[in-house]
C-alpha cells in the first residue's frame, strides 16, 4: 500500500437518509486531490452503505465501522466480513476505542477480528490509543504497543492494514493532541512496526478539524487522519486537502 496520504471519515452512529445525501453531495462537489496523492475512505453506518455506495463518486472508497470476528451465522445483530465483500465494501474499521472501552472488546478479540477480516480479503483500519489516565501515568507507549502487539501476534502481512493512533482523551471533545504529541507516538509506533512487522501507514485521529489538520499533516510520521465529527461537515474537504502539505514537503 505504501505511505500514500490517507483520510478516513468515520460517521459513527449518526445521520438520516437525507443528511447522508447532503454529506455525499458535499464530498462529490469538493475538489479533492487525485488518488495519486491521497486515499479517502468514508465509513457510514451499515444501514446507509447502499445509498452512499450508489451516490458517492468512485474517487472515494466506502467502508464499514465494524464486522464480526468470524464467519457469519447465529450471531444476532452482527455483520460478517463475507457480507461486506458481497456488497462490494473492501474496508472495515476494527478496534475503535469506542468498541474497546464501551463494548469491552479486548486486545485479543480485536486481534482475532483483524486476522479474520484480512483472511477474507478486507482491508483494515485498526485503532490504538491510550486513555488520559494512562497518558498521565506515563504508559502511553506500553498501551499502544500492547494493543498493536495483539494484532502483530496474529498477522504477519501488514500491507492491508492502516494503523490509526487515536488517543482516547482527544476523541470527540475538541482536545486535539498537539502536533508534537502526535509525532512522538507515531514515530515510536513506526519504530515498533519496523522492528516487529512491516512498516506501513500510521494515521492520527482525535478532534481533527479544518483548522488543525495542516499542522498535524506536516509531521513526518503522520500519514493522514481518521476523522469523526468533522467528517460530517464541510471542513472535511479541507482535511482531505491537507494532503497537499505532504505533496509539497
Ligand atoms: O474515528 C474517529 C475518531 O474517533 C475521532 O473522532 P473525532 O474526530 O470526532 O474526535
Amino acid at each position: 500500500m505504501g505511505r500514500k496520504f490517507f483520510v478516513g471519515g468515520n460517521w459513527k452512529c449518526n445521520g438520516t437518509t437525507e443528511e447522508v445525501k447532503k454529506i455525499v453531495n458535499v464530498l462529490n462537489e469538493g475538489q479533492v486531490p487525485s488518488q495519486d496523492v491521497i486515499e479517502v475512505v468514508i465509513s457510514p453506518p451499515f444501514v446507509f452503505l447502499p445509498v452512499v455506495k450508489d451516490l458517492l463518486w468512485p474517487d472515494f472508497h466506502v467502508r464499514t465501522q465494524n464486522c464480526w470476528v468470524k464467519k457469519g451465522g447465529a450471531f444476532t445483530g452482527e455483520v460478517s466480513a463475507e457480507m461486506l465483500l458481497n456488497l462490494g465494501i473492501p474496508w472495515v474499521i476494527l478496534g475503535h476505542s469506542e468498541r474497546r472501552f464501551i463494548l469491552n472488546e479486548s486486545n485479543e478479540f480485536v486481534g482475532d477480528k483483524v486476522k479474520y477480516a484480512l483472511s477474507q480479503g478486507l482491508k483494515v483500519i485498526t485503532c490504538v490509543g491510550e486513555t488520559l489516565e494512562q497518558r498521565e501515568a506515563g504508559s502511553t507507549m506500553d498501551v499502544v504497543a500492547s494493543q498493536t502487539k495483539a494484532i502483530a501476534e496474529r498477522v504477519s502481512d501488514w500491507s492491508n492494514i492502516v494503523l490509526a493512533y487515536e488517543p482516547v482523551w482527544a476523541i470527540g471533545n475538541g482536545k486535539v493532541a498537539t502536533p508534537a504529541q502526535a509525532q512522538e507516538v507515531h514515530s515510536e509506533l513506526r519504530k515498533w512496526l519496523h522492528a516487529n512487522t512491516s512498516p506501513e501507514v500510521v494515521i492520527y485521529g482525535g478532534s481533527v478539524n479544518g483548522a488543525n489538520c495542516k499542522e498535524l499533516a506536516a509531521q513526518p510520521d503522520v500519514d493522514g487522519f481518521l476523522v469523526g465529527g468533522a467528517s460530517l461537515k464541510l471542513e472535511f474537504i479541507d482535511i482531505i486537502k491537507s494532503a497537499e502539505v505532504k505533496k509539497n514537503a
